[in-house]
């Protein structure tokens, strides 16, 4: 195997030709798709009489539009039910695998596919969604991508791409207690801008994040994209294969082994040569909250708002742009802003270790009055072992909203949505205008335990007032 990074050595493994355009033919191992971006893919298909090359390599599920109160079908959006319709027919048709509703597998398409075992180091994975990049935490190089391009991973399971140059991101030293993933990846973006990663791969890397979870590790990549970057990943490690070790997908008995000492090879080698390095010191990240309405415009939550000044000119007019948004400026502190919605639950925050650390704040304590508070689970196994472990009665005592799987707010295109100007502390990745479902509606992103304490006082709180 050739020195280099990982990114390099998946990418040239996977390069099927190089085109004229001096574009790559990438070969794609996994491709996901869910319902709102596949149907004009397949039709596109139909339209000219073209098959599913790999069908066995596509894999479905249902998310963005499925209620989390009712799930009864037809479901009472009309729209919704059509969108479920059109996904059954297009897996039925054409012989690929898709976990609906009830089926025990189905979530958030990046909650799903890690949780299976399907996403595994070295592959290239793809799906017409922009958080794809979460699978990178496996070593996978996964990219979200457009309807026309899911139409083109269907038809001939390759798309052309222009390659990535590759950012190495250290996070080196020991995060301090309350402070997770999400608070990482919010430091970073705040740091680097919500553009800075545009043409580049984040490869993330140092003591920090070798010391994370999957799930943690999963919550870092997801928000790549929100830096600008179009895929992140994390070198695979003995983390990585416990996690997948007896997966429903992954390899089994001395079939893993022998992926193990490949998927070894793959990790990127100590002399590789990156385009960029950037390195941060864990201790100086807080528990980190959104202020604003794009992901940069995130600060400590024991910080104010910063200054027009301390923005580049070109810069300002956004951040003029966010501060008569959200009601809120230069000077304010974000600390006992008061919230009207509390929503944990997201591809970036949706899974069992989120829902633990929210539990153990909401644990004997309750939601202050007037506030809404939901826990969505990010897909039926996540919601089925919390259950398991008496997460969902800690939350209910609290005065938390217990739903079924999806999306829900983090996008709002079910019926779970803010109500005109309400603000919502969110587990989220999105803090656009409108994103939450009320064209103006507010966002505060922040870690779900940060979420689980917000909803109790009412107000943005610090997660480290309770150690
Ligand atoms: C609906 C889908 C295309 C979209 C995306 O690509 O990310 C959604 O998942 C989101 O988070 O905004
Ligand atoms: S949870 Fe949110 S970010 Fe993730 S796929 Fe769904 S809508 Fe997109």
């Amino acid at each position: 195997m050739s020195k280099g990074t990982l990114f390099d050595k998946v990418w040239d493994l996977h390069t099927v030709t190089t085109l004229l355009s001096g574009q790559t033919q990438l070969f794609i191992g996994l491709h996901l798709i869910h319902e709102v971006t596949s149907p004009q893919a397949f039709a596109m298909l139909r339209d000219r009489n073209l098959t599913v090359m790999f069908p066995e390599r596509t894999v479905a599920t249902v998310d963005h539009i499925v209620p989390t109160d009712s799930q009864a079908r037809p479901f009472a959006d009309s729209l919704a039910e059509e969108m479920i319709v059109a996904l059954e027919s297009n897996t039925k048709t054409n012989d690929i695998r898709f976990f609906n509703v009830g089926s025990g597998h189905q979530g958030i398409v990046h909650v799903i596919a890690p949780e299976q075992g399907l996403t595994q180091p070295g592959m290239t994975i793809a799906c017409g969604d922009s958080h794809t990049s979460t699978h990178g935490a496996f070593g996978a190089i996964a990219f979200g991508i457009g309807t026309s391009q899911v139409r083109d991973v269907l038809a001939s399971q390759t798309l052309s791409l222009d390659k990535l140059k590759v950012r190495r991101i250290e996070v080196n030293g020991t995060l301090a207690p309350g402070v997770y993933a999400k608070d990482v990846i919010l430091h970073i973006i705040r740091t680097l801008g919500a553009k800075g990663g545009a043409g580049y791969a984040y490869e993330y890397a140092g003591s920090a994040i070798e010391a994370m979870s999957m799930e943690e590790r999963m919550t870092l990549c997801n928000m790549s994209i929100e830096g600008g970057a179009r895929c992140g990943y994390v070198n695979p490690d003995q983390i990585t294969y416990d996690y997948l070790k007896g997966r429903e997908f992954a390899p089994q008995g001395d079939a893993f082994e022998k992926a193990v000492v490949w998927w070894e090879s793959l990790r990127s080698d100590t002399d590789a040569d990156y385009d960029d390095v950037i390195v941060f010191d864990a201790q100086d990240i807080a528990p980190t909250v959104t202020w604003g309405i794009s992901p940069d415009q995130a600060i400590g939550v024991d910080e104010t708002i910063p200054n027009l000044a301390s923005f580049s000119s070109e810069e300002q007019a956004l951040i003029q742009e966010a501060y008569t948004y959200m009601d809120m400026g230069p000077g304010q502190p974000m600390l006992g802003t008061p919230i009207d919605v509390c929503f944990i639950g997201s591809c970036t925050n949706g899974r069992l270790s989120d829902l633990r650390e929210a539990a153990k704040v909401a644990k004997g304590r309750h939601v202050a009055s007037g506030i809404q508070a939901f826990v969505v689970s990010g897909s039926e196994q996540v919601k089925q072992q919390a259950e398991a472990e008496g997460l969902d009665k800690i939350f209910v005592e609290a005065g938390f909203e217990w739903r079924e799987p999806g999306c829900s707010m983090c996008l709002a295109m079910n019926p779970d949505k803010l109500q005109g100007r309400q603000i919502s502390a969110s587990s989220s990745n999105r803090n656009f205008k409108g994103r939450q479902g009320s064209a103006s509606g507010r966002t505060l992103l922040m870690s779900p335990a940060m979420v689980a304490l917000a909803a109790i006082n009412g107000q943005v709180s610090d997660v480290r007032s309770l150690l």
